[in-house]
């Protein structure tokens, strides 16, 4: 489903992460590993938005680098604390990742009206608090039909409510759609479903997976 090749990511010189080779099968993976010890980075340079060395490619070898546009249609990202442009509604970022990833007319109605957010879609981004700016995250990260998914802890600000909801979405997406998962999070994945999720485990800047 992933593969890496002579991956490398350095910020100003300094080695955070190295991947010789690596191929992950398809599933949903639960990211583990100690602050800075690089999640966030491996996540980032998946989705494709910071630089590094080597190769990231999706199966049938759709490469990062040499296939941007296909490639970044199929991987959808949702960061730990998202940022959005202030001046513009949710119902706008709904639009503008709607068409960017190819979404089915009117896709966003069922995640919105499950993460009861259609009160407040329309008003500025300005005016949310962060779980409503986490959850508007998660939705976007669900558009269109991606193969791969990642999200950089999901677990944190939003309700209990809503988290059995994003549980929910993650099992829909992966068993209707084969949608494959990578879920960093320094918290367990509580829910019989994704209990058995497999472990990827982030340490001596490198990563190791027990399948
Ligand atoms: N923009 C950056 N510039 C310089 N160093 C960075 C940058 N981003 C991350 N790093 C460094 O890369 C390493 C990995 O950071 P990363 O944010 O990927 O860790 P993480 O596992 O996601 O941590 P946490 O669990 O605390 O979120 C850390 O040593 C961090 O200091």
């Amino acid at each position: 489903m992933l593969h890496f090749e002579k991956f490398q990511k350095s910020y100003s010189g300094y080695l955070a992460l190295e991947i010789e080779k690596l191929t992950l099968r398809p599933g949903i993976y639960w990211l583990k590993g100690a602050n800075g010890s690089g999640k966030s980075t491996l996540l980032k340079a998946i989705a494709g938005l910071i630089s590094f060395e080597g190769k990231i490619s999706l199966s049938p070898d759709i490469d990062l680098k040499k296939q941007s546009v296909a490639y970044r249609k199929l991987v959808n990202f949702a960061e730990a604390e998202p940022i959005f442009p202030e001046f513009l509604t949710g119902q706008e970022m709904v639009q503008l990742f709607a068409t960017a990833k190819g979404a089915l007319a009117g896709q966003e109605q069922y995640y919105l009206e499950s993460m009861q957010m259609q009160h407040y879609i329309r008003q500025p981004v300005s005016t949310y608090s962060s779980g409503m700016l986490k959850k508007l995250s998660l939705v976007l990260a669900f558009m269109g039909s991606p193969q791969l998914i990642l999200l950089d802890e999901p677990l944190i600000t939003i309700d209990s409510e809503s988290l059995q909801v994003l549980y929910q979405w993650i099992i829909e997406k992966h068993q209707k759609a084969g949608t494959n998962f990578l879920l960093a999070s320094h918290q367990a994945l509580e829910h019989e479903s994704l209990s058995k999720a497999q472990v990827l485990q982030v340490e001596n800047r490198t990563l190791k997976t027990s399948c």
